[in-house]
């Protein structure tokens, strides 16, 4: 891979590469914009087959983070890292407090969480070696794993999106279809069981599946058949770019709101979900739950600030549906606008994150 052109094609700061023998860590820091503050995104672990396929995940998850929280209102550019391995098998504490050690070094440039692949334990270990790690469990101010945030958060953008869909926001006797019921989608079905929705459920971990079906009625469907099921609402929540050329016909739902990072394979399907007249709930502006949860943190953690904070994805996922209307453009391109405008309005003061008195960091 052209590092430098890949970097240069969308503008990112700085890409590090961090190795420690040791504990066999293997991580990829990728920054990608810092003009709004310091970038704040998750920790992936994950095996992949190729480093290049780390290092675009790692790109593309930044930028995402980038867009995700100039689009819910943060003070706070885009950044991510993947660690390279199994998460089932190759951690142990060593791997995250030199993790932790990376990260101090970068003195607040770039601040982590939780992600696919890790978990609060984690970041409690990342925090023995540095304070710029969000998500932790045991500390003074800690807010812990975002994923049931994330959920609710996901829960008020659908109700936006079911209202954009069919006119009503409830969900009662809608049918979801929910592609992996992990962290996130778990509490998500838990939620909409609660409305009254009827559940289509699938993932790679049947005993994910098992518990769905017990706790909450779903019924299960093998991994390739939840494209083609019959339901209203399909809901991404297990990894990215699974609306792509192969899946888009197979759909039958007539709108996608899920919490997966990167669910469009390309623009090009973005486009396509428009034409089609099926409504899209713009990932990262539907899944900015638990990062706006955990940035309150930075901020000294108070929850029901945080928890008012997170019912805003439902206006910003309605803002979304009236530029796309107002404009006549597709909903990612809507959502893309929405967060550059921001960037570009704060750009045009000050450039990269400069850490000072005044800033976020700062709080006592
Ligand atoms: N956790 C958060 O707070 C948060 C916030 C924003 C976005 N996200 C994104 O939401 C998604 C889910 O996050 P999570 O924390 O719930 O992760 P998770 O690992 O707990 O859940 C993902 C689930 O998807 C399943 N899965 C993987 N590939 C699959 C496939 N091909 N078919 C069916 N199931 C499959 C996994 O077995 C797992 O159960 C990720 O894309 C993540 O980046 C998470
Ligand atoms: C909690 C966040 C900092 C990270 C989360 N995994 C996301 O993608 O939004």
């Amino acid at each position: 891979m052209e590092i430098f052109t890949s970097l240069q094609k969308y503008d990112y700061e700085q890409l590090l590469f961090c190795q420690d023998k040791n504990s066999g860590l293997k991580a990829i820091i990728a920054i990608h914009d810092t003009t709004l503050g310091p970038a704040l995104g998750g920790t992936r672990m994950w095996t992949y087959k190729t480093e290049d396929d780390a290092i675009v995940d790692a790109l593309r998850l930044a930028k995402g983070m980038t867009y995700k929280n100039a689009a819910a209102g943060l003070n706070l550019g885009g950044g991510k890292t993947v660690i390279i391995g199994d998460p089932k098998k190759d951690k142990n504490p060593e791997m995250f407090r030199a993790f932790g050690r990376y990260i101090q070094g970068l003195n607040g440039r770039y601040i982590t969480a939780e992600d696919v692949g890790t978990t609060e334990m984690d970041m409690d270990l990342i925090h023995l070696e540095t304070d710029y790690v969000t998500g932790t469990s045991s500390y003074s101010g800690a807010s812990g794993n975002p994923s049931p945030i994330t959920a609710l958060g996901l829960y008020h953008g659908m109700k936006a999106t079911a209202k954009e869909a069919f006119g009503t926001e409830s969900l009662e006797g809608k049918t979801v279809a929910v592609q992996g019921v992990g962290n996130v989608a778990y509490h998500l079905c838990e939620f909409l069981h609660k409305e009254g929705a009827n559940l289509i459920v699938t993932d790679i971990n049947k005993e994910s599946v098992k518990r769905a079906v017990e706790d909450f009625g779903a019924k299960a469907v093998d991994p390739d058949e939840i494209y083609g099921v019959e339901c209203d609402i399909y809901a991404p929540c297990a990894l990215g770019a699974t609306i792509n050329d192969e899946t888009l016909d197979k759909l039958k739902a007539k709108a996608v709101a899920g919490s997966a990072n990167n669910q469009l394979m390309s623009t090009k399907h973005g486009d396509i979900l428009h034409e089609r007249g099926i409504v899209y709930a713009p990932d990262y502006v539907i899944n900015a739950g638990g990062v706006i949860n955990v940035a309150d943190e930075l901020v000294g953690y108070n929850r029901e600030r945080a928890m008012k904070k997170v019912e805003m994805v439902y206006d910003n996922v309605e803002k979304v549906f009236e530029i796309s209307k107002r404009d006549n453009i597709p909903t990612h391109v809507a959502a893309d606008r929405m967060a550059e405008e921001r960037i570009q309005s704060v750009r045009n003061s000050r450039s990269q994150f400069l850490r000072n008195e005044k800033h976020i960091l700062n709080f006592n």
